[in-house]
């Protein structure tokens, strides 16, 4: 029986090549610039973008990203050079990293590719995202796609699509936090990185569904399919059901807001302050639109978010780390491949 000749690339978001304000400067005009991401016209992005946001944030994020650089590099770098490692382990077909933004490219991903294994006919791109969003999954299936195109590739682009509600993907994460529920909290907040609302709106084919209808992610519409919110809200309420954690012991919020459009709510940042005042005092977090740990958990977290939480009257704050390379996370990604 003759077997098509397959390559596996994983793909993640990508980090600045350092610290350097110059390198971050470079990364998150590459990034904001994205059309997924600051969806603006372009004059009118470029202005924002390259006028205001990144001459203030440039330095502020470089000096954020300095706290958590490692001897070999941003933590989401070297996790996901870990998870390529790991996976290699299990499959045979050869593995490759690509990032959105920065290095390395879906192009040179696609030829690592090619060197190992010269008569490749399909490669199986795994976007590193849980939940479907124009700013994430969205903008990096399109960035390979597009480079798959422009380099005319011959072999088949196949796309693992968001695995939210993957039973291997909930397990992973369930066996993740489940060690952390064994001390005592008083609520265990699964943060997710915000989008902002106006985006979840653009994504809903019908128009007329998302954050429309009343209590639109609860009734089941064709549009869940590219629905963030509701998404994360399976996301939430499937682990909690497979931990039976309480409802009154779990909440959901929204991290990492940039600007000042509604994003989704509640805040993450608002809720740190807010939770002790409710008598919320031991705090666990987990933050599963992330599969690597990154900037937004290491820094924003577990540092700032920490730190915001504590000052408020908060007694104790334990950030569960991401899957990174947990073995039933690393048996998932392999089980997908196998199966698409
Ligand atoms: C989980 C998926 C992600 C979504 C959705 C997402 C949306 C989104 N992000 C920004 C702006 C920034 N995000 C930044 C960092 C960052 N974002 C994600 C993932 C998602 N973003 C990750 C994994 C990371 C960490 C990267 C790392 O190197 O560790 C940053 C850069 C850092 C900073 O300056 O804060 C920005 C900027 C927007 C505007 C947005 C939706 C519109
Ligand atoms: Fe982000
Ligand atoms: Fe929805």
């Amino acid at each position: 029986m003759a077997t098509t000749k397959r390559g596996i690339v994983l793909m993640n978001l990508g980090s600045p090549d350092s610290t350097r304000v110059k390198d971050v400067r470079r990364y998150l005009n590459e990034f904001l610039m994205d059309e997924r991401v600051i969806d603006m016209p372009y004059l009118k992005r470029l202005l924002l973008v390259k006028g205001i946001i990144v001459p203030f944030r440039a330095p502020k994020s470089a000096h954020a990203y300095s706290t958590i650089w490692t001897k070999e590099g941003s933590p989401l770098m070297v996790i996901s050079k870990q998870l390529q490692e790991a996976l290699q382990k299990q499959v045979t077909e050869p593995v490759a990293l690509a990032m959105r933004y920065g290095a390395p490219a879906p192009w040179t991903a696609y030829d690592e590719l090619l060197e190992k294994e010269p008569g490749l006919e399909e490669v199986v791109l795994v976007p590193l995202y849980p939940h479907y969003a124009m700013s994430s999954y969205e903008t990096a299936v399109e960035y390979a796609k597009e480079a798959h195109k422009k380099g005319k590739y011959s072999f088949k682009l196949t796309i693992i699509p968001p695995f939210y509600d993957n039973a291997l993907f909930l397990e992973a994460l369930a066996d993740s936090i489940k060690p952390y529920l064994q001390q005592p909290y008083d609520q265990i907040i699964f943060s997710y990185h915000g989008i902002p609302e106006r985006h979840v709106q653009k994504t809903d084919p019908s128009g007329t569904h998302c954050l429309k209808a009343a209590d639109c992610c609860n009734v089941s519409n064709e549009a869940h399919k590219f629905c963030y919110r509701h998404q994360i809200l399976v996301t939430t309420k499937k682990v909690a059901e497979m931990l039976n954690i309480p409802a009154q012991k779990y909440s959901y919020a929204f991290q990492s807001r940039l600007g000042r459009d509604e994003w989704l709510k509640p805040y993450t940042a608002q809720r740190l302050t807010e939770l002790p005042g409710e008598g919320i005092k031991k705090l666990l977090i987990v933050c599963p639109a992330f599969v690597s740990d990154c900037l937004e958990t290491v820094e924003e977290i577990a540092i700032q978010g920490k730190e915001s939480f504590m000052q408020a009257g908060g007694e104790s704050f334990t950030l569960i780390p991401c899957l990174n390379v947990h073995p039933m996370w690393v048996k998932a990604l392999a089980g997908w491949v196998r199966e698409y």
